[in-house]
């Protein structure tokens, strides 16, 4: 027998900040910019096998994971030595006024701490990993998650009120076109069935007056009766709106996401409607977990790997989520195919995976990844191929990363604030006190 287990250290790590083309997509923040920026991570054994990653690319967290690779390749990590990754992150310090702000992204990533930021910027590193120690070993990511219990993974319309362009004609043009009423969103959400088969519905919500957007979600179930449908604002309404809300749309709604920021809040809804509550909001750490589930604050945790610090942690939660009764999905931000093709794999192995899955990617007209998923019935099939099963497009990763180096920081950091400002009419715009209405 081999005393000596084959070691493959991380030799080279490639760091690629981009910047991805991103629609007119309404919030209760603002609107995206033209460019969201992403960080694609590589990491290179001794044997010259690479494998992907993908985070946010957001300043603070290029920050961090630059002197993060170096301490990896300084040590020679190894591969296979996943929770290594964390303790290695937990000795480099962060920058407090990088997290001196109780909410990131105007709250739409929820609470920001050191050790989310942490954790937000090692789950690319575990992520690339898992798909070079999937590749080296001739297994696919799943396998090494313990084995996939379904062969396609669900996911959902992810429904936006939006402008036709950006303000100035910035950016890429789509044929999307605006859609700003209720026949704007049913006429999006008919494109979506059409093009890629999603059988459940989100619509984002906080944009209008809380009215506008139950008229909404009633044009969608006349529309497509009986589908599940689900509504956001990300905590812009009070509890009082939230209950009012809930009320009105208790026939139809699967479950109302976020409708009041923080847990206190979502437990006074919760204690008031039968509408389960999900959040991506008032949980986005174990920290916050013991409060929220024994408070009965939310019924369904939208997971987002990123943020819990990787596919494993992802599992944890299930775990947790599972102990409390507490149902499980998948909440996204603006990413690319690297990314979905993580979500794919750590939720094909979830049991109580309970609901179709989050994806902004229908959105995204650029990747970096050759093949691009394709969803089929609104599902994505799980690869088998080793390792995440994704080739780098190298020619769009250069043009992506050019794209950045090209920007004068104005795009670095996403703010919708900011890029709602430049709409004629909204000069004066600012984040939005919570609950807005
Ligand atoms: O609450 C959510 O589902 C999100 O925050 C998802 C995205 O951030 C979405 O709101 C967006 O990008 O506008
Ligand atoms: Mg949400």
């Amino acid at each position: 027998m081999d005393a000596h287990p084959q070691r493959h250290p991380i030799v080279d790590i490639r760091l690629t900040p981009v910047l991805i083309s991103d629609p007119p997509l309404l919030n209760v923040q603002g609107v995206h910019q033209p460019y969201t920026p992403r960080l694609v991570v590589e990491v290179v054994t001794d044997s010259g096998v690479t494998g992907v990653g993908e985070t946010y690319g957001d300043t603070k967290y290029l920050e961090l994971a630059r002197p993060y690779a170096d301490s990896l390749l300084a040590a020679r990590h190894e591969l296979s030595d996943l929770n290594g990754l964390f303790t290695l992150m937990n000795d480099l310090p962060v920058d407090d006024a990088r997290v001196d702000h109780s909410v990131d992204v105007g709250g739409l990533r929820g609470v920001q701490s050191a050790d989310k930021l942490r954790l937000s910027v090692v789950s690319a590193f575990e992520v690339a990993c898992l798909d070079a120690l999937g590749k080296t070993l001739g297994v696919p990511v799943h396998t090494l998650l313990g084995g996939k219990v379904r062969d396609s993974v669900e996911y959902s319309a992810y429904l936006f009120y939006r402008w036709a362009e950006h303000p100035g004609g910035a950016g890429e043009k789509d044929d999307w076109g605006a859609a700003v009423d209720p026949e704007g969103i049913v006429a999006q959400a008919r494109r979506f069935v059409r093009e890629y088969g999603f059988g459940s519905f989100k619509l984002k919500g906080g944009v209008f007056p809380p009215e506008q957007e139950v008229a909404a979600i009633r044009a969608l179930a006349e529309a497509f009766p009986g589908h599940p449908l689900r509504l956001d604002p990300n905590g812009g309404w009070s509890a009082a709106t939230s209950l009012r809300v809930a009320a009105e749309l208790a026939d139809v709604l699967e479950y109302l996401e976020d409708p009041a920021s923080g847990t206190r809040a979502m437990a006074e809804v919760s204690a008031g409607t039968d509408v389960p509550l999900a959040t991506n909001m008032c949980v986005t750490t174990f920290g916050e977990i013991r409060e929220a589930f024994l408070g009965d604050a939310v019924q369904v945790v939208l997971s987002d790997h990123h943020y819990w610090g990787g596919l494993r942690n992802t599992r944890e939660l299930a775990a947790i989520c599972r102990t409390f009764g507490v149902g499980l999905s998948m909440h996204s931000n603006t990413h690319m195919g690297i990314s979905l093709a993580a979500m794919t794999h750590v939720a094909a192995t979830v049991p109580n995976l309970d609901y179709a899955c989050d994806s902004h990617y229908p959105w995204q007209s650029e990747d970096v990844v050759v093949d691009r998923p394709v969803f089929r019935d609104g599902r994505l099939a799980v690869s088998d191929a080793p390792g995440l099963g994704v080739a780098l497009d190298r020619d769009a990763l250069d043009r992506l990363h050019r794209r950045w180096l090209a920007d004068d920081g104005t795009l670095r950091d996403r703010d919708d604030a900011a890029a709602m400002r430049l709409a004629p009419g909204h000069e004066e715009w600012r984040t939005p006190t919570l609950p807005r209405w």
